[in-house]
């Protein structure tokens, strides 16, 4: 039987600020197993950034329940095998004095406590990760002076550091180049084959048709969870109606679709 690694029940959430209140997510209800590749795609402010706050606990639960490997997520304790990636890694690192190898180095503190030496081990795996990432070159270099599409390729590298069984990927691929982005879905492919569990929020539907096998939809409500072929037959008036505006489904390559 498959384990389930996130369950999430009746996840409402409604952000309360001075003007409006306005209603993020209403009623969600979604399970991933492990070894799920889940691609969670939506209109812009759909609730796709929110819904994976909630799940990290970054933000408070208002309603509903998740659970992570069977436990209540207020008492899930083993955060150190999830590894995430958020939106705003690239403007956190702005100004940031610590090098490359530092800052990926520093995805091990979860695991290792804030004060402990680094190992032979967690040097050799560093290594590893500048290789997989292909950005040995810039190891020694200030975070601060890297451009937009590296910096994320080291956060991806740091969120990689710890060998997570679990994979959270909050449009992990803005601001890299074409060739890179390939290499980071070849890196996930890799590591799906290996049973960890992706869970990645992406506007590239082409990459969710390619690499993903199944599709979330959200806008506001959850408005399909199904496997990617399920989603390539939604249909452009379905796709339409969960976007909220027009869209039409192009073939590229023969094999490959994307929407526009
Ligand atoms: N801190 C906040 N205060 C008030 N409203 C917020 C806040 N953060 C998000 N929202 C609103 O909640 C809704 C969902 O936002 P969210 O960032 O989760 O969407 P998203 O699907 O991740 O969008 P995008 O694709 O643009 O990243 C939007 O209407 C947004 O304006």
């Amino acid at each position: 039987m498959s384990e389930a690694i996130f369950e999430l029940k009746n996840i409402s959430y409604t952000y309360k600020d001075k003007l409006e209140h306005t209603p993020a997510l209403k009623n969600i209800n979604l399970k991933i197993d492990k070894g799920d590749f889940v691609a969670l795609v939506g209109p812009n402010g759909s609730g796709k950034t929110t819904l994976i706050k909630l799940i990290l606990g970054v933000m408070k639960l208002q309603k509903g329940e998740i659970y992570i490997k069977g436990d209540n997520h207020q008492k899930y304790a083993s955060w150190q095998e999830i590894g995430y990636v958020s939106q705003k890694s690239n403007s956190f690192a702005k100004g940031f004095p610590a090098s490359v190898s530092e800052v990926i180095l520093s995805g091990l503190t979860k695991q290792k406590g804030l004060f402990k030496r680094f190992s032979r081990k967690d040097k050799k795996r560093l290594e590893e990760v500048l290789e997989l990432l292909d950005i040995q070159d810039l190891k020694d270099k200030n975070i601060s002076s890297l451009s937009g599409g590296q910096t994320q390729r080291v956060f991806i590298a740091r969120a990689l550091i710890n060998r997570p069984s679990i994979l959270v990927l909050d449009e992990p691929t803005v601001g890299i180049d074409n060739q890179h982005v390939k290499e980071f879905y070849d890196v996930l492919l890799k590591l799906k084959k290996q049973s960890v569990t992706i869970l990645l929020v992406t506007h590239d539907i082409g990459v969710v048709v390619d690499h993903a096998n199944e599709v979330a939809c959200l806008n506001g409500h959850l408005h399909f969870h199904g496997t990617n072929h399920e989603f390539k037959n939604l249909g452009e008036a379905e796709l339409s109606k969960i976007y909220g505006f027009p869209l039409q489904l192009v073939s590229h390559d023969h094999d490959r679709e994307c929407c526009v």
